[in-house]
């Protein structure tokens, strides 16, 4: 596999006295420029894919196809930029961190039409050139065909096996192959492992790397569900519609049916489902924020007679609640607090806490697939520590008697099992652990297939289809 010639000081100088932007010469498709944009957001300031693009397609005035095809560039790429990276090193003869941030963006763009969409090599390369044009480098428009023809001289599978052959050992080959960070790899395997499934691993990541349906709730007591709903698996209000529109139908019902992933469905029902609600009792949202489950919360508390009250530390974010809340008749104050000292404030108040901790989100990563890129294992040192403080203070918010759930969107021990088990020991006989899978079980349309020790449940996307939800049900023993 030979490599173009040139490299990035070269391009620099070539560059040098030129604007970095200009009208592109080669007429670029809009779709390919939308999702350029959005990588190129992602990157430089830390955009949410799934945030931005929305934007971007209706900014840029998308006919449904070409909003179809920014969205598989966009989302595609993302998943599996770290093997396109390893192509693309490959392919020019230098470590990706040699290429300029721009001209990568493109290349990976240009790299997941050749390998994994059906794009005839010639649209694919003379897009791309456009697209390094349009970032305004001829040099490295140059650089950018060189690499994409000599990607387009393999079929994907002769790059699958030249990436695995010379992966440094089986973690790096997973790593590359299934565009995971290693150390994101290395963490997944535990947690199965933890479950006697280790042999699931490859099964997850592939689950990993595939575009979730989109799925729905019907808010339960509120909203029927429509008559093509396709019941969901497990979760009662839950469905998929085959097809249509399905953001249409949440506009029609006026929130009241809203797009859930079935999993966080099942972690809020496991706290209100888990045992007959009393009317008058208090529950509190401690995390609440965008507002998914608070509105599942708040129409089941309204259903069984309960009060909510809503908590969230990012103002903007306790809007989103609010704007979630609007569709259920039932009042629900958002508080704007540090979660952490809700507990100190408010002690002994609730009958019921959910605790959706913030996490690595490497449980949704077939969602928001740029999270893998973003987070290290730094990022899951400081955010036990912020767990388990969210977790002593709901636990003082806790009623004797009360009920917690604590969740993660996370698989990883240390946010899941490991945030649990030093709760345990800091507040020895306070805590009684529940049996979470057998609240979910009893819950769950059909029979969920679970490992562990029932005390905690850790759904899975390759297994449930869901996100890798955690969910630890706890009561706070009476003195
Ligand atoms: C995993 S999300 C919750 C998702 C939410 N339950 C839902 O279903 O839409 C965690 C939320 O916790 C918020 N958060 C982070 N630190 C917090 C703190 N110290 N106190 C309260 N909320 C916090 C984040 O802003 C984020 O909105």
């Amino acid at each position: 596999m030979n490599a173009p010639q040139g490299d990035r000081s070269r391009d620099r100088r070539d560059d040098r006295n030129r604007p970095r932007s200009g009208p592109p010469q080669t007429r670029v498709q809009p779709a390919r420029q939308v999702a350029l944009d959005v990588l190129q957001a992602v990157r430089e300031s830390d955009a949410y894919a799934n945030l931005l693009l929305p934007t971007r397609i209706a900014r840029a005035g998308l006919s449904a196809a070409d909003a179809g095809l920014a969205t598989e560039l966009t989302y595609g790429t993302l998943r599996m930029q770290g093997y396109y990276d390893r192509v693309i090193a490959i392919a020019a003869g230098r470590t990706v961190d040699r290429i300029d941030p721009p001209l990568l963006d493109v290349l990976r763009l240009g790299a997941h039409q050749l390998l994994s969409m059906r794009v005839p090599s010639h649209a694919a390369v003379n897009e791309s050139v456009g697209l390094a044009r349009a970032v305004g480098s001829r040099s490295g428009s140059g650089f950018v065909n060189g690499v994409l023809r000599e990607i387009g001289r393999h079929t994907p599978d002769e790059w699958r096996d030249e990436v695995a052959a010379r992966a440094k050992n089986d973690d790096d080959r997973l790593s590359a192959l299934y565009s995971h960070p290693v150390w994101v790899v290395r963490a997944l395997r535990r947690s199965l492992d933890a479950e006697g499934r280790a042999d699931e691993l490859e099964q997850l990541l592939e689950a990993d790397n595939t575009a979730p349906r989109v799925n729905l709730i019907a808010l339960p007591g509120l909203v029927d569900k429509p008559d093509d709903a396709r019941d969901d698996r497990f979760s009662p209000p839950g469905f998929t519609v085959g097809g249509g529109d399905p953001f249409g139908i949440v506009e029609r019902t006026g929130g009241r049916i809203r797009v859930q992933d079935e999993g966080s469905q099942l972690a809020a029902l496991a706290l209100t489902r888990a045992e007959p609600v009393r009317p008058g009792e208090r529950w509190l949202d401690l995390c609440a924020g965008p507002g998914g489950k608070a509105a599942l919360l708040a129409a089941e508390a309204l259903a069984g007679g309960a009060t909510l009250v809503a908590n969230e530390l990012v103002p903007a974010r306790a809007d989103l609640v609010r704007r979630a809340l609007a569709p259920v008749p039932l009042e629900v104050p958002v508080w704007e607090q540090d979660g952490t000292v809700v507990g100190a404030e408010h002690p002994a108040e609730f009958d019921r806490i959910l605790l959706d901790a913030p996490c690595t989100g490497l449980g949704a990563l077939r969602r928001r697939p740029e999270a893998r890129w973003r987070k290290s294992p730094r990022d899951v040192a400081e955010l036990t520590a912020l767990q388990s403080a969210l977790l002593d203070s709901a636990i003082a918010a806790l009623k004797p008697g009360g009920l917690l759930a604590y969740v993660t969107c996370s698989p990883h021990l240390a946010e899941t099992r490991g945030v649990i088990a030093d709760a345990r020991e800091r507040h020895g006989a306070l805590l009684e652990p529940q049996a979470t899978a057998d609240a979910l079980q009893s819950l769950a349309v059909e029979r969920l297939d679970l490992a562990g020790d029932g005390e905690t449940v850790q759904l899975w996307p390759h297994r449930h289809l869901t996100d890798a939800m955690f969910i630890a049900l706890l009561r706070k023993r009476s003195a």
